[in-house]
């Protein structure tokens, strides 16, 4: 595909996504409809649909309507590119712009790129550092591994992955992580990743799970596990985990990846006996990955934010009831709501905890947005 027949594919994809489509619906429809496009161009068009989504407000601004159209060319405008050459109406391109459309383009119009009700909640957390945050949400978020230094250290990791044309470098306050700089597609068939030398996993849910600190000989019941993520990262830290989640499907693919990292993480649905450690990474609105997600941040509702805190209260309350010595809550949101505001609910409903440490990590080009606070036996 050429680079503008790339861009026509992106704009009926953001068509099918602005009329209620998820997604990653939309893009695999696409994908299936369009056999000849080979993994390059879905790559490339993926990367138009998101990058188009994180700035949404901002390009359908530049580019005067809220239509695949529209917002394709604000994009292009905010890059300074060459609008004739994407919509030139050879080939397979998108059809010139009409008179209409070029009366309409603004580019110097510009938008916050997150919904408005949400911008109070966001300004109360950020502080300072509020617009730093809302030019975050236009950025990619690296990739970023953890080495499962059960298996290979981290230099010997870097070592293999660049044999596989993956490039990496370090990060500070995160002993197992790696940042991807370059090969981030090749991960999933590399070497390393296959024999569970490295998984990917985001830098700030590492830094969460080093919280936890030396295992002990302690068992741990990861209550909300989900693909086993964290199950995995605290059982390569010698954890003894029993994975649980409320969706059993959810957890299909815990076996596979314990296999690959070379350690046993029993599932279950009915909790039968207490744990040294409770982790619950609760459900919660994402908030600080929707630089990965971002459609998601356009359809959360204040009704779906309510609705969460409902349901992490109810979770905390039947999780905390199997942990022996502490309890860790975490969410991947940058909201109070779903953070600050638990730690106080916890501590004025359940005055058996307290809250011993809390970090919030910022969504920064050092990882996503996330928080966790240990709580224990007062
Ligand atoms: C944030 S995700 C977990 C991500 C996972 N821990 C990881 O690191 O890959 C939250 C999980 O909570 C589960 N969940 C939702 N309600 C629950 C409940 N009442 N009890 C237990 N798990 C629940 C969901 O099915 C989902 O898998």
């Amino acid at each position: 595909m050429t680079p503008a027949a790339r861009y026509a594919a992106a704009i009926d994809v953001l068509d099918q996504i602005l009329d209620g489509q998820p997604a990653e619906a939309a893009l695999l429809k696409w994908a299936r409809g369009n056999r000849y496009a080979g993994s390059k161009d879905r790559a490339a068009v993926r990367d138009h649909v998101f990058d188009c989504l994180r700035s949404k407000a901002s390009f359908a601004a530049k580019g005067g309507g809220q239509t695949g159209r529209a917002i394709v060319a604000g994009c292009l405008l905010a890059q300074n590119a060459d609008l004739d050459e994407v919509f030139s109406g050879q080939g397979y391109a998108a059809a010139r712009l009409d008179d209409a459309e070029l009366a309409r383009l603004a580019p110097d119009a510009d938008a916050v790129d997150l919904p408005e009700w949400l911008l109070p909640k966001l300004r109360d957390v950020a502080g300072p550092d509020f617009q730093k945050l809302t030019e975050q949400f236009r950025q990619r978020a690296d990739v970023f591994l953890r080495v499962n230094t059960q298996k290979i250290d981290i230099r010997n990791a870097e070592q293999s992955l660049d044999k596989e044309g993956i490039s990496t470098s370090n990060l500070a306050g995160a002993t197992t992580a790696l940042r991807v700089t370059s090969g981030a597609r090749q991960v999933a068939r590399s070497a390393p990743f296959l024999s569970g030398e490295v998984e990917l996993q985001d830098a700030s849910s590492q830094k969460a799970c080093l919280m936890l600190g030396a295992a002990d000989g302690e068992t741990l019941l990861d209550y909300c596990a989900g693909g086993g993520g964290k199950s995995l990262a605290l059982a390569a830290m010698g954890y003894t985990v029993t994975a649980h989640d409320a969706d059993p499907k959810r957890m299909k693919d815990i076996g596979p990846r314990a296999e690959r990292a070379g350690v046993t993480i029993p599932q279950v649905t009915e909790i039968t006996q207490q744990f040294d450690t409770v982790v619950i990474d609760a459900p919660c609105s994402g908030s600080g990955t929707w630089r990965r997600t971002p459609d998601a941040k356009w359809r959360f509702t204040e009704q779906d934010l309510a609705d969460l805190v409902e349901l992490q209260r109810d979770i905390i309350g039947q999780a905390q009831g199997h942990a022996l010595r502490r309890f860790v809550y975490m969410t991947c949101s940058l909201l109070r709501d779903e953070n600050d505001d638990q730690v106080a609910f916890v501590e004025a409903s359940l005055p058996k905890w307290t809250c011993v440490r809390q970090e919030r990590f910022a969504m920064d080009q050092d990882g996503d947005g996330f928080f966790c606070a240990i709580f224990e036996q007062a």
